[in-house]
């Protein structure tokens, strides 16, 4: 049966039937073929209305009713639905208004005398009504699919099997610059750009000939040549039959994203290839990019795991972990920080660089990742590095220089404030290097300090720093010292180390050094006060011998300034003719005669008195003042001389002293001929008493002199012999006359079995290499004796006379002429 009589649900009818039992009738003959009903019956519009709130799946209405025509109720149907099936069933109403019922609406129209026909009627009606329905529907969603494709903002266009574009939305136009009607009948080959291959388009085909759909980005052409990417969808329409009947294209436009990708991966390339390392961090400090070199100089390779690290993890030290912990609080705040740190490089080690970190925030404003630049700074480091070593480091030594000594002092300094200690500055001074540096060469005086440089290093810890003052001084900042014994157990320490000689080629050099010490805080509490105070200490152990040593005391500074003011005082001793020349005579053992005399200058201070040359020569030296006195010495001298021989001595001679300072001094060749003509004084009456110190110094340009002065036939002494270091072989270079054995060795000739061996082999040697003899300083008839004895030719002493001045010397004379006589 139909469809209806398979409803599980009653078929609702609603009836417009003024007649009752019509109406009834009706309802029976439909039940009785079969149908299950729920019904309602209505004669009146306001009925009508109010049953039609209620859905019904058929209308069957009478067309004429006293209250009603059924056109009329028709149209109230159809304002309330549409679709619904509306059957009139009626008596005779004739052809034309039947006609005008099936125009205004309704689907059919039985005559009561034949309701045979009605029930087909209906499930025809419900039929069509359900296709009706079905069909709305379809249409519904259809509109709504098509208002989808036209507002969507990806672009679609669809073509037949063959291609030809039927249909292009709205975002296809904007997006190809084509509009529909342009392009309608067209192949999509019209956006070609010429960028894809022939394969790709077969491909592509190929999938979508299939039934498949395709999927894939798209360069494509816009109306005006720009081109564009798009990402795009081919899906293939099929009918029942599974035949493709279209093609639905949609695409979006991904150019901004594509060009923004190739920016990227541009970026990330010259990223990749900068020497630099750059890395990205999140916001909340994990790794999230490193590029090659990063990883290369932190040792990691490609596969491993970096979003574990932290910016602190890239830094070597707990120091550097800190000064980027600092550095993250500055970027938050003001978002850039740079600076320098020290990588941990591959393997653990330190690696110096510079550091740029950046903070990046989105456009609330807050930071979205940090970036950090680091560049590879060991080159510069370690060239400025050098460059501060070779502006703090003497060249030869390699030791620090004075200046950097300066700044070692100052960290000695405070650390010893902390500490309530003492800080040492001790000024060292090697003894004669001068003349190991004339006698060995440069080269071998610059290895000589070298390793004493070394050696003397050796001696200190590391907090002390040993530094070259200068030519052959060093100066010393030595810290941790609580008391005097701290620096005594140095020094020993010191010349314990300097007991083995330092070997240069087959040489062994005995070095020995005097020390000045100046303490902090009792000699000054500035680096130039206590390197003064030091270098005064120093000066006055240099005084006192070799190899000795001096704590700096206010007594010495004390002396220093008496020194300057005797100095000053000296300047005008000659003109205020404070000198005076004392004569001690000089006696010939084997004659017993007096054959000459030394002039020894003494100076009459108008407040101090006599003044002794050992304390006032160093003076004239130093200051160059020596260079007018030895004239007026020498002029004296000759004067002296004159008035001896006008009173009858014959082969009389006078020696006097010069030192180094005169003898150094280029016009004292022209000064001695001189003052030998002017004073009419045979030259061979004179003797210049020289020290071998003098030889030392410059043995090339001494020698020049001493030939010279010699080929005046002036005679040369040598002074103080046997306390220098010169030996006689050298000495057989020279043109010498006299030896003059030191009274350090005459003093304990007797006592002392080595002195008398000293002089004995003196006067030896003296002889054979034709030298005369003197022996000054004798005191003692058993000194005078045993050098007679030991065949000294002459003699000098307290034994025999003082220094006398002029007019006792010349008493001193007669009565040892008489004595002769
Ligand atoms: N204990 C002791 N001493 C004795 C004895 N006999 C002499 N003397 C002292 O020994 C010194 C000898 O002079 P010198 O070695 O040339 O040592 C001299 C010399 O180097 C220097 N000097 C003195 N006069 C001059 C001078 O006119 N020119 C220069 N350049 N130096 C001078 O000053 C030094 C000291 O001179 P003076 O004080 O006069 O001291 C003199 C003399 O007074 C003695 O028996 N016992």
């Amino acid at each position: 049966m139909s469809n209806t009589q398979n409803h599980v649900t009653p078929l609702r009818i609603l009836l417009i039937e003024d007649m009752e039992d019509d109406a009834q009738l009706l309802i029976d003959h439909l039940q009785s073929e079969g149908l299950m009903l729920e019904w309602k019956r209505v004669d009146t519009e306001s009925d009508i209305n109010m049953r039609l709130q209620e859905s019904w799946d058929i209308i069957v209405s009478d067309f004429s009713m006293p209250s009603l025509i059924g056109t009329r109720a028709l149209e109230i149907v159809r304002q309330h639905d549409p679709d619904v099936p509306f059957i009139f069933v009626s008596g005779t109403i004739g052809e034309d208004t039947a006609v005008k019922a099936m125009k205004s609406g309704a689907q059919d129209y039985i005559m009561k005398e034949n309701l045979n026909r009605l029930l087909p009627a209906i499930e025809r009606e419900l039929r069509e009504a359900q296709a009706r329905r079905e069909r709305h529907q379809a249409e519904q969603i259809l509109r709504k699919l098509s208002l989808v494709v036209k507002q969507a903002t990806d672009s679609v266009f669809i073509t037949d099997s063959k291609g030809r574009i039927e249909y292009v939305n709205p975002a296809f136009e904007k997006l190809t610059g084509y509009a529909a009607n342009e392009i309608q009948g067209r192949t999509p080959a019209v956006l070609s750009s010429g960028r894809h291959d022939i394969v790709f388009f077969q491909k592509l085909w190929r999938i979508i000939n299939c039934g498949e759909i395709f999927k894939g980005i798209l360069i494509n052409r816009r109306k005006n040549g720009e081109l564009f990417h798009e990402e795009k969808v081919i899906t293939p329409l099929k009918d029942v039959q599974g035949h493709i009947t279209h093609f639905v294209s949609t695409g979006r436009d991904i150019t901004t994203r594509m060009q923004v990708e190739e920016a990227n991966a541009r970026l990330i390339s010259i990223l990749e290839a900068t020497p630099d390392l750059v890395a990205i961090f999140e916001q909340e400090g994990c790794l999230r990019y490193l590029n090659q070199t990063g990883r290369r100089l932190l040792g990691l390779n490609f596969e491993e795991d970096i979003s574990t690290y932290y910016m602190q993890d890239l830094v070597l030290n707990d120091a550097s972990q800190r000064h980027i912990s600092q550095a993250l609080l500055v970027v938050r705040e003001y978002g850039i920080w740079n600076g320098e740190t020290v990588l941990r490089g591959a393997g653990g080690k330190g690696l110096p660089v510079s550091q740029v970190i950046l903070a990046h925030r989105n456009t609330a404003g807050s930071i979205e990742y940090l970036s950090t630049i680091m560049r590879d700074i060991s080159d510069r480091k370690h060239f400025e590095a050098e460059l501060w070593h070779q502006a703090n480091h003497d060249r030869l030594t390699d030791l620090p220089n004075r200046f950097f000594l300066v700044d070692r002092f100052t960290s000695a300094l405070e650390y010893a404030k902390r500490q309530g200690e003492y800080v040492a500055l001790l000024f060292l001074d090697l003894d004669n290097f001068k003349r190991i540096n004339d006698n060995l060469g440069h080269a071998a005086g610059d290895f000589l300090l070298q390793q004493f440089a070394e050696r003397l290093k050796g001696c200190f810890r590391s907090n002390d720093t040993v530094a070259r003052h200068g030519g052959d001084e060093f100066t010393i900042v030595a810290t941790d010292i609580k008391n005097t014994e701290d620096v005594l157990r140095l020094l020993q320490k010191l010349h314990t180390a300097f007991e083995r000689p330092i070997v240069i080629g087959s040489q062994n050099i005995y070095v020995t050094f005097s020390v000045g010490i100046a303490l902090y805080p009792h000699d000054g509490d500035q680096i130039e006060d206590l390197l003064h105070h030091a270098d005064i200490a120093m000066y006055w152990a240099k005084s006192s011998g070799p190899n000795q040593y001096r704590f700096y005391a206010s007594e010495m500074n004390a002396r220093g300034h008496e020194l300057l003011k005797l100095e000053g005082d000296l300047r005008l001793a000659l003109k205020r003719e404070e000198f005076l020349l004392y004569y001690q005579p000089q006696l010939d053992l084997r004659s017993g005669r007096i054959i000459g005399i030394e002039g020894l200058i003494r100076w009459q201070h108008p407040l101090r008195g006599f003044v002794s040359p050992v304390n006032f020569i160093p003076l004239l030296e130093n200051s160059g003042m020596i260079i007018p006195v030895g004239e007026w010495v020498l002029r004296q001298a000759c004067k002296a001389h004159r008035i001896i021989r006008e009173a009858g001595f014959d082969n009389f001679r006078v020696s006097i002293n010069v030192s180094a300072v005169q003898f150094n001094d280029e016009y004292l060749y022209e000064k001695i001929n001189r003052t030998l003509q002017d004073e009419q004084m045979p030259q061979q009456a004179l003797e210049l008493e020289i020290t071998e110190n003098i030889l030392i110094k410059d043995p090339m340009s001494a020698a020049e002199t001493l030939r010279a002065i010699h080929a005046l036939g002036v005679r040369i002494a040598i002074d103080d012999f046997g306390t220098g270091y010169s030996s006689l072989a050298y000495l057989k270079r020279l043109p010498l006359n006299v030896l003059k054995i030191d009274q350090t060795f005459v003093r304990d000739l007797i006592n002392d079995q080595s002195d008398a061996a000293i002089a004995e082999a003196s006067i030896s040697l003296a002889h054979k290499l034709g030298l005369e003899v003197i022996a000054e300083g004798v005191e003692t008839v058993q000194q005078l004796e045993f050098l007679r004895t030991h065949d000294c030719d002459l003699v000098q002493g307290y034994y025999i006379s003082k220094p006398l001045p002029w007019h006792e010397l010349m008493k001193f004379l007669q009565t040892k002429l008489l004595q002769h006589e």
